[in-house]
């Protein structure tokens, strides 16, 4: 129980000692937990999903993720994925374009604005846009998704009476979905072979993907206001991934060993929380030259395997990839086109559930100045 102070106060900086003394290190929290982040250990525990199982990791503390996919283990894991796999692929989600665009332009922030609070919104909007076309009342929307802005405990405290108004909604924006919503689209799942509770599946399809996306697109706005020569709307892939290098909102993933075994030839009791943490394998000198610096360019060479994991890997690699990429890419078109400076604030890390900046990033839109200064690096300043 050692670390569990430090654990609840400042858990990077407790990643970052245990990173100094090797590539592996225990942690001493309520319960046995050993970290590693390189890419031999990425490859074991990401997988194997059967002796590295969900089930009893972290994300079960906190009822926004504990249920559809996210909680289920082998055998019932790989064929759930396979039916939702093809909704959440880039072809599938091509028809959303539109719609969100029509979304951020309605939203587009005007000359001196607040990047993370603008973020919040407009990625609530475009998820109920994609999922089921602007049907879930935004209100309610905004209440259920809040807390996981919140710092912890935020997140992890029930909340049986939301989350079952939450649910309703869900399903009575499921009765008529619109064409082309992945409400839409998943309905049309062969009813023979899907035995389990669609609604469940999207509320946690929608918390995971909510501050997730919008604290990517905060740092993302961020880091192109202090970096002009990099607001082309073309090189936003190159950007994304930079931002998500130096940011990766799933900070550390977690399971639980379901027997004894070894990973990268460390041995590992049954029963261990077993965590990767894509922060320290993105922020490695080893693996990533200069890796405090923003340089989207080291992204036009490829990536050595099980380096790059913001979205993890494996067969449990995040289902809304693709579109988060697209919601990113969308929101950010415009803003590069009109033109960002960062302005003042303070990009610094703070955990929850996922990483966020500790924020506010006043950032101006519309003017381009250049050598603004400020601070864009991807130093983490000490917790404050
Ligand atoms: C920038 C945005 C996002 C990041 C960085 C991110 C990151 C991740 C990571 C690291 C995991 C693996 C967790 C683990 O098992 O250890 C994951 C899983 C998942 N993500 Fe995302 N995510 C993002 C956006 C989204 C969106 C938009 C959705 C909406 C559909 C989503 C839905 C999910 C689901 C359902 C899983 C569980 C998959 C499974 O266990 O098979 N995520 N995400």
């Amino acid at each position: 129980m050692k670390d569990l102070y430090q654990w609840t106060f400042n858990p990077i900086g407790l990643l970052e000692r245990g990173a100094s003394r090797g590539p592996v290190f225990p942690l001493h929290l309520w319960r046995k937990a050993i970290v590693g982040f390189r890419p031999d250990w990425n490859r074991a525990v990401l997988s194997d999903l059967e002796t590295f199982r969900s089930r009893r990791s972290l994300s079960a503390l906190t009822p926004y993720l504990h249920g559809g996919v996210v909680h289920l283990d082998q055998p019932a894991h790989d064929p759930r994925r396979r039916q939702l796999n093809p909704h959440f692929h880039d072809r599938a989600l091509s028809a959303l374009h539109e719609r969100l665009s029509e979304v951020v332009t309605a939203g587009l922030p005007r000359e001196e604005f607040d990047a993370l609070a603008w973020a919040g919104p407009i990625v609530r909007r475009m998820l109920n846009i994609a999922f089921f076309d602007g049907a879930l009342p935004d209100q309610l929307l905004a209440r259920f998704l809040a807390p996981l802005e919140k710092p912890t405990p935020g997140a992890l405290r029930p909340r049986p009476v939301l989350f079952r108004r939450m649910r309703a909604a869900i399903e009575s924006a499921m009765l008529s979905p619109a064409p082309h919503t992945l409400a839409a689209t998943l309905r049309t799942l062969d009813p023979a072979t899907v035995d389990y509770d669609l609604a469940e599946e999207l509320r946690v399809a929608l918390a995971a993907g909510y501050d997730t996306t919008a604290h990517t697109l905060a740092w993302a706005i961020w880091q192109l206001g202090g970096h002009p020569e990099w607001q082309e709307p073309s090189a936003l892939p190159l950007v994304i991934n930079e931002v998500l290098r130096l940011y990766p909102a799933g900070w550390l993933g977690s399971r639980t060993a379901a027997r004894d075994t070894v990973a990268a030839g460390v041995p590992i009791a049954r029963g261990t929380l077993v965590c990767y943490s894509p922060y320290l394998t993105h922020r490695d000198p080893e693996l990533w030259p200069d890796p405090l610096s923003f340089r989207p360019e080291r992204f036009t060479a490829r990536q050595a395997p099980w380096t790059f994991v913001p979205f993890a890997a494996g067969s449990r690699t995040c289902l809304g990839m693709h579109l988060a990429r697209l919601m990113l890419t969308t929101a950010l078109t415009p803003l590069c086109q009109a033109g960002l400076s960062a302005l003042a604030g303070n990009p610094g890390i703070r955990t929850s559930i996922t990483l966020r900046p500790i924020g506010p990033l006043w950032t101006k839109v519309g003017v381009t100045r250049r050598g603004v200064p400020t601070d864009t690096s991807g130093r983490c300043p000490p917790a404050p």
